[in-house]
């Protein structure tokens, strides 16, 4: 048989896999507690301690290979103890870059060709190995790196991610079986190729789920990635690579380059080849990104899909009706847990007057004090402190700021200190003035915004929360009375992508919440749903006819 002939067997055999295989059914991993005593707590901690007495050199990965990048080197710390170093790193230069560019370019077209099967078990195998060997190790990065305490760390770096790659490889293949009809005579199918061209994803620090389901969602449907992790998720990411590794992706699939990024945008977004942006980060860095691409549209083959999950102003809503132990309980948790530092996180919060003077400022002010940052390895501790000395910075000039400023009291914190890490407390700031910048800016730390309405005044405190941000993320109602539930339904309807009722608005799962915002919260194209999946792909309608006409009249002409 000719090797032409041969390739096309193969090819046959490939569309038929792809059409007639199911996938595992995909179940949410269960989260572990870490409960004093138990095994699974004892091997954290001692992986734990292994890795903060290492000091990794964490590479890039360039097809397949590792380098330490080109460019000027850069420290990973740990933000609550800054002076210990858990590795080196450096700077992507745009010859990294190009070579990133050109690794995922030369893998295309093999791993295209890669029936869906082989390519989502890659992904199902790395999902198995991080809720296997691999959890502690990425949970302990997540710790030590990121400053998540246990539980923070264990519904990211273990969970979330895990979630994602299972439940995308479910989403993908119902897109796969989502075919057009076929009439007597002719046979309608759709192709579902990936993007004419490679993906850039570029990953946030504050979750190593979203990290490593921005290059692997795209690489899942067929294409080749540029991945730029953030300088402090860079522990965290190089043990996401180290696992998609061995897990049998192959050379040049996703190609890891470290660094700021600014050779990232400079090379690969200026590439004819660029074929799509998976980004999630501030909004400000969103639209920068955007405009260099529109800058370059005359270059490209195909227009770029871009993809964006941004900033978010969170809220909570009370009703008077509002059960006043559950309110607090979402503000503390909402707004405290990751020291404020998820984009769904509690910034702003309007409580009525009669909650509010009749035990619940003191009781929201009795439960804050009881969070305690510092070191994360002590198990005992509720979080850790912000990322790096840059946020640091920003926390501080803002709760100086408020200590001279009329219209703010401070209820309940105020504090920081960065001697060893880089610690803000736990703050609650109230201000009679809706329209205060506290009620629009994301800080993205923990400090919470509290705006007291008075009862009457319901509809239009939910217009004010409507109006005031330019973001529409996440946000909650509290209230037992249903008509002010379908009341904050209606007003609030464009105001958040993830709403929330009787709950706090963070923490979704995949497959439950798929997640993500509108306005200035980014493209709403929910991560870990086939809404996202489908942004990576280019479909190809194709119409085989079996006995085409060969007579050129209509009956109509006699
Ligand atoms: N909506 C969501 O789903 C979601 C989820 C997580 C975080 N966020 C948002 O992310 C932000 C916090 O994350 P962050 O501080 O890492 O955001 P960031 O915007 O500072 O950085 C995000 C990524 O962009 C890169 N970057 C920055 N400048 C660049 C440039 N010139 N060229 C190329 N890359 C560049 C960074 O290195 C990083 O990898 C918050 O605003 C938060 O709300 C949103
Ligand atoms: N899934 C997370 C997303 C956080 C973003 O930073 C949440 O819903 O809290």
């Amino acid at each position: 048989m000719g090797r032409t002939a041969h390739k096309a067997e193969e090819q046959e055999a490939r569309l038929t896999m792809d059409a007639v295989t199911s996938v595992p059914v995909p179940v949410n991993e269960p989260v572990r507690t870490y409960a004093p005593g138990s095994a699974e707590r004892e091997s954290l901690q001692r992986r734990i301690a292994e890795l903060e007495a290492d000091k990794h050199e964490l590479t890039q990965t360039i097809g397949g290979r590792r380098r330490l990048a080109g460019g000027e080197p850069f420290d990973v710390v740990q933000p609550h103890d800054h002076g210990h170093v858990l590795g080196v790193s450096a700077q992507a230069t745009r010859e990294d870059v190009g070579d990133a560019v050109a690794a995922a370019k030369s893998a295309a077209r093999e791993w295209s060709e890669l029936p869906f099967d082989e390519r989502a078990a890659v992904f199902l195998r790395a999902a198995d190995l991080m809720a296997g060997p691999y959890r502690d190790t990425l949970n302990a990065a997540t710790m030590l790196g990121q400053s998540k305490s246990v539980q923070q760390a264990e519904i990211d770096s273990a969970c979330e991610l895990i979630d994602f790659l299972r439940f995308n490889v479910h989403y993908a293949r119902r897109i796969l079986a989502e075919q057009p009809n076929s009439v007597p005579g002719a046979w309608n199918r759709m192709e579902y190729r990936p993007l004419d061209g490679f993906v850039v994803a570029i990953t946030p620090f504050n979750f190593t789920a979203i990290a490593g389901n921005l290059p692997s969602a795209p690489a899942l449907m067929g294409n080749t990635v540029v991945w730029k992790p953030t300088p402090t998720q860079q522990l965290a990411a190089h043990y996401t690579m180290q696992v998609f590794e061995e897990a049998g992706l192959p050379p040049g699939v996703i190609n890891l380059v470290t660094g700021d990024g600014h050779a990232v945008s400079e090379v690969a977004l200026a590439d004819r080849g660029f074929g799509g942006l998976h980004f999630t980060g501030s909004t400000t860095t969103f639209k920068m990104l955007w405009r260099r691409i529109a800058d370059n549209l005359d270059t490209y083959a195909s227009y770029p899909r871009i993809v964006g999950e941004t900033g978010g102003k969170d809220f909570i809503v009370a009703h008077p009706s509002a059960n006043q132990d559950k309110l607090v309980t979402a503000i503390v948790r909402g707004a405290f847990e990751y020291q404020g530092q998820k984009c769904s996180a509690v910034s702003r919060a309007y409580l009525p007057r009669s909650l509010w003077e009749n035990g619940l400022r003191e009781q929201l002010a009795d439960v804050t004090r009881t969070v305690k940052y510092g070191d994360i390895t002590d198990f005992s501790l509720f979080g850790g402190a912000v990322i790096n000395a840059r946020a640091f910075a920003k926390h501080r000039d803002l709760l100086s700021s408020v200590d001279s400023d009329p219209a703010v009291n401070v209820l309940v914190g105020g504090g920081c200190d960065d001697q060893i890490g880089y610690f803000v407390e736990p703050t609650v700031l109230v201000s009679e003035n809706p329209a205060h910048t506290l009620f629009s800016t994301e800080y993205f730390g923990p400090i919470v915004a509290v705006h007291v309405y008075e009862d009457g005044d319901y509809e239009r405190i939910l217009e004010t929360v409507d109006s005031s941000a330019e973001y529409a993320l996440t946000g909650a109602v509290f209230a037992d009375d249903r008509r002010a539930i379908q009341q904050a339904h209606r007003v609030l309807r464009y105001t958040a992508g993830n709403f929330y009722v009787n709950d706090k608005p963070t923490g979704s799962i995949v497959g439950q919440q798929p997640f993500g915002g509108s306005r200035g919260s980014g493209t709403n194209d929910k991560a870990g749903s086939m809404f996202n999946l489908l942004r990576w792909v280019s479909p190809r309608a194709v119409k085989e006819t079996f006995d085409a006409p060969t007579d050129i009249t209509y009956p109509h002409m006699g």
